[in-house]
This record gives C-alpha cells, sequence and structure tokens, in this order.
C-alpha cells in the first residue's frame, strides 16, 4: 500500500485545501479602522466569520497530520489547564501564513500607538517579514502559531503569549468549532488587570470561523489624568460537552 493511500481521505482533503493557495485575504472585508476603534476601546475586537466553515474543517483536519507540527503540549503536565495543543513547523500553511503578514500588517500601526502612547520605544517595522527577522536575529527562531483541542471538562488557564524579550503586543484566535452544535461551555475569556483596581473579566462569544484580536500582555487605557496600562490576560473556560478547536495566530516567534 502507497503511503499516500494509508492517509485517511479527511486528513487528505484537510491537507488539499488548507494547502492549496488563497486566493483572497480574509481581512480584506473588515473596516481596519472599526477595527482600531475596538481595540482602543476595549482592548480586543471579534471579526465574524474571518474563515469559513470550509477552511475552519481543513485546519480541524490538519491536527491529527503527523507532520508539519514543530511540537504537542499537553496542557495538564505543565500546570497550563487540560486539553492540547500543537505548534506548526514552518513553512506554515499557507492560510496560516496570510493571517500572520495580513493580520501583521494591520495591526502594526496599532501596535505602534499603543507604545507611542505608553512612552514604549519598540517600534514595528510595517512588514511581518521585517518583524521576524528581527525576532530571528534575536533568537527568537521558533514558530508560534498553533492549533489547539479541547474535549469536555477541558479548560485553558489565564495566560500571556510571550516568548521572549520581542513581543507584538497583539494576537489573534479562531473559533474552528460552533458552541451549541459541537460544544457547549468553552468560552473564551480575556480578564484586564486595572492598577490599584479590581480585575475585569470580558467573556467574548465566538461563533464558528469568527477570530477576537486581543491585548497579548497590555493595552493603554485613557484615564482622567492621562493614559494608564491594564495587564491582560486570555483564556478559555471548561467545556461542558463536545470537542472544540482552535488557531491561535501570534506573530512574535519563540526562543
Ligand atoms: O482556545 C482558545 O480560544 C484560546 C487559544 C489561545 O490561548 C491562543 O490562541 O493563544
Ligand atoms: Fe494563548
Amino acid at each position: 500500500m502507497s503511503i499516500a493511500m494509508s492517509v485517511s481521505p479527511n486528513l487528505e482533503t484537510a491537507r488539499a485545501v488548507a494547502s492549496s493557495k488563497v486566493s483572497q485575504d480574509p481581512f480584506d472585508r473588515f473596516d481596519t479602522s472599526d477595527l482600531e476603534d475596538r481595540l482602543d476601546n476595549q482592548g480586543y475586537a471579534v471579526l465574524p466569520g474571518l474563515l469559513t466553515h470550509d477552511d475552519c474543517d481543513a485546519m480541524v483536519g490538519l491536527y491529527d497530520s503527523s507532520d508539519g507540527f514543530r511540537s504537542r503540549v499537553v496542557m495538564a503536565r505543565h500546570g497550563f489547564g487540560r486539553g492540547e495543543y500543537q505548534y506548526f513547523a514552518y513553512p506554515l500553511p499557507p492560510l496560516v501564513e496570510i493571517l500572520r503578514a495580513s493580520g501583521y500588517r494591520r495591526l502594526a500601526p496599532i501596535a505602534n500607538r499603543w507604545h507611542a502612547s505608553l512612552n514604549i520605544d519598540a517600534h514595528f517595522p510595517s512588514t511581518h517579514a521585517a518583524f521576524i527577522a528581527r525576532c530571528h536575529e534575536a533568537g527568537q527562531l521558533r514558530p508560534t502559531p498553533l492549533l489547539l483541542r479541547y474535549g469536555q471538562g477541558d479548560y485553558n488557564c489565564l495566560h500571556q503569549d510571550r516568548y521572549g524579550d520581542h513581543v507584538f503586543p497583539l494576537q489573534l484566535a479562531v473559533l474552528l468549532a460552533e458552541p451549541g452544535n459541537e460544544f457547549d461551555g468553552g468560552e473564551f475569556v480575556l480578564v484586564e488587570q486595572r492598577p490599584r483596581m479590581q480585575s475585569r473579566p470580558h467573556v467574548i462569544p465566538l461563533r464558528k470561523g469568527d477570530a477576537v484580536v486581543f491585548a497579548v500582555n497590555f493595552r493603554p487605557v485613557q484615564g482622567a489624568r492621562g493614559i494608564y496600562r491594564t495587564v491582560m490576560r486570555h483564556g478559555v473556560s471548561a467545556l461542558r460537552s463536545g470537542r472544540r478547536h482552535t488557531l491561535g495566530v501570534i506573530f512574535h516567534d519563540a526562543t
């Protein structure tokens, strides 16, 4: 039996769809200034239907592939929660690559404005290739986009995805399964820690294919006496049933 025949038809389809040339930039449908307003006002923004259901299914189908990933993490082993994820290896699937390059291009001006408002020196170049070159020069060489998989009772503890000194302050997660149909529970949660105040929770309702763009580690907030920063963490509440997958796109690479 040839190697190709031993691969399941679903996996074959997933590979074909996920590696086919992406003709349309998924961000084209969205108004960047609206995205910017929402990020400024709340530290996150939902992009409804960033990916089609077919693209979501193709991404999920990649999870069981024996190649294309650099490592697999079982969350309970590290106290990260329950469930598992895999980091993609380079070269990334074309759809992930386009989300990373195009997402970065749209978010870099916002990241630069956020940093300027908080008097942080780091300035982000306009292309993702230039930013990744900077990460690689600093020894942050390993790709960070990932696929996550949760089953009943699984959850993801509040965390921040920083992987070295070079941190791009915004990231993206795409929900690849339909709540209420493929799973219940498993809600995306952001917690915002405000200086000398109690922390504020945000539960972000997402449907299959929706993306949430959110602050990696902190965001600027306009206060009565100037701009201050709040610390952001994200996680996922426990699934009551079913199976939930997400695609995470982090723009910096890891040491
Ligand atoms: O599964 C989720 O919704 C959260 C994924 C996550 O932590 C990430 O993309 O960084
Ligand atoms: Fe994360």
